[in-house]
């Protein structure tokens, strides 16, 4: 029988900037409801076994306090993580732009040109008051080699499509199903 302890493990950072709808959007993918209040988030992490094509993941999603240009991006960002989902609100242009910029930080921090990442815009069901247009999502994912997807927690649209996103970007540069090099008979490395 399958347990947590034999699934592939994969670690997902949720960041954006602050009351953007991350801890919402966890939420809704963990628990299936919504909250109105707000309650700013200091860091919190969540489990759900996922499935993905058929082979079953144990995520470990860390939810981050809201980011400003300001923020230090430091290795509890980086260090074992797997795949990243960036939030804004499509009623929030700040907040559009500070992807960007954390992607940006995120980069330089990992030595890296590209991460396995997933960017979100999120509140769809506000859109009266919509600041970021689909398409300028759309380009801004597409400029940074990331996947891209609007949601709505309130309305459970695509949350859980983030994640499958997610586990298909970290995936794409790493596929667990490639098979183990064999060693070559001779070449054993053996630890005393
Ligand atoms: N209408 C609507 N409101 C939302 C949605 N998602 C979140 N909200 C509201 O936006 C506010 C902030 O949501 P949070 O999920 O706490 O935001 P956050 O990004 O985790 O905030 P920080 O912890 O400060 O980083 C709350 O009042 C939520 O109810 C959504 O999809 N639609």
């Amino acid at each position: 029988m399958a347990t947590r302890d034999n699934l592939k493990k994969r670690k997902i950072a949720v960041l954006g900037s602050r009351s953007v709808g991350k801890s919402s959007m966890i939420l809704q993918f963990i628990e299936n409801h919504f909250m109105e209040s707000y309650y700013p988030t200091i860091e919190s992490t969540f489990v759900k076994t996922v499935n993905y094509k058929g082979t079953e993941y144990d995520c470990e999603v860390i939810d981050t306090a809201g980011q400003d240009e300001y923020s230090l991006l430091g290795p509890k960002h980086a260090i074992g993580i797997h795949g990243y989902v960036l939030v804004y609100s499509v009623t929030s242009r700040k907040s559009f732009d500070m992807i960007q910029i954390v992607y940006d930080k995120l980069i330089d921090f990992c030595g890296v040109t590209d991460i396995p990442c997933v960017i979100v815009g999120s509140k769809t069901d506000l859109s009266s008051s919509r600041q970021v247009d689909p398409s300028e999502g759309e380009r801004l994912a597409q400029t940074n080699k990331a996947a891209w997807v609007e949601t709505s927690a309130k309305a459970n649209v695509n949350v859980g499509e983030v994640f499958q996103l997610c586990l298909a970007e970290i995936e794409k540069r790493a596929p667990s199903s490639q098979p183990e090099v064999p060693a070559r008979p001779g070449r054993i490395c053996r630890i005393m």
